[in-house]
This record gives C-alpha cells, sequence and structure tokens, in this order.
C-alpha cells in the first residue's frame, strides 16, 4: 500500500513541477487550494454515502478518490508521506504502550 501511495505522491509532485496536457492534477494546481480543499470535502461526502449505503465496492472507490485529493492538497502545502506516517507511528507506539499499562493493571 505504501509502495503505491509513495509512486502516486511522486507522479503528483512531478504533475506540480512540470504542466503535462490533459492532467487532471494539473487542472487541479492551476486551480489552486480552494478547489483542492473543495474537491477533498465533496470526496469525502462520498465516502460517507457509500459507506452508509454498505456499497463496499462504491466505498473502495470513493476511498480512492477521496486518497488522491489528499495526496494533492499535501503535495501543494509541502507535507511528505513521511511526517504522516511518523505521526501514525507516534499514534501506534502510544496505543503499544496503552497496551502495556492495560496488561501491568490487569495483573496487579
Ligand atoms: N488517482 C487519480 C485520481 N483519482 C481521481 N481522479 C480524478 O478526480 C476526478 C474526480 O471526479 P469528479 O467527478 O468528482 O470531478 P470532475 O467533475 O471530473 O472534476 P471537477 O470539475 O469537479 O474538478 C476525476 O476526473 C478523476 O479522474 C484522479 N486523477 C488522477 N489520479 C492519478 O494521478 C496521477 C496523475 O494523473 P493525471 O493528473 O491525470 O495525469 C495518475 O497516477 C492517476 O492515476
Amino acid at each position: 500500500m505504501l509502495d503505491t501511495w509513495q509512486e502516486l505522491y511522486k507522479t503528483v509532485q512531478n504533475r506540480k513541477e512540470t504542466y503535462t496536457e490533459g492532467s487532471y492534477t494539473c487542472y487541479l494546481f492551476e486551480k489552486g487550494l480552494d478547489k483542492i480543499l473543495k474537491k477533498c470535502g465533496e470526496e469525502c461526502s462520498e465516502v460517507i454515502i457509500a459507506a452508509k449505503n454498505h456499497s463496499n465496492s462504491e466505498t473502495v472507490l470513493e476511498i480512492s478518490d477521496l486518497l488522491y485529493h489528499l495526496t494533492v492538497l499535501m503535495v501543494n502545502e509541502g507535507i511528505s508521506l513521511e511526517e504522516v506516517q511518523a505521526e501514525l507511528d507516534k499514534r501506534s507506539e502510544k496505543t503499544g504502550n496503552l497496551k502495556i499499562f492495560h496488561q501491568v493493571d490487569k495483573n496487579s
């Protein structure tokens, strides 16, 4: 999964640096932050609707759309994948610690 996201991130970065005819990503960068944020909001709502309908195939499509638009947002704002990964790792360390506390608590 991370490999696929890294590939997408690189392609999106490339689109920001080099204008490519017919590229939707270039169109989003041209439009700017407000348009990118609007698309993130729309895609988020579409994830919610698909999930409410218990349509997993539709939800997977919408999650993919959302991840793509979030990637465009990250590149636009200069946020790296590593920053997100570090934040997630920090949380999983915390969860790990909580689990240890839980065990100690149970045993005492
Ligand atoms: N992963 C995606 C991806 N996911 C969704 N989309 C586009 O996001 C748009 C969302 O659809 P909507 O109907 O909501 O929006 P729309 O009506 O087309 O556009 P708006 O007028 O609302 O802006 C569609 O045009 C999709 O093609 C994507 N466009 C590009 N990528 C990837 O980005 C990379 C670069 O692609 P290009 O920029 O097209 O070269 C490639 O790896 C692509 O696979």
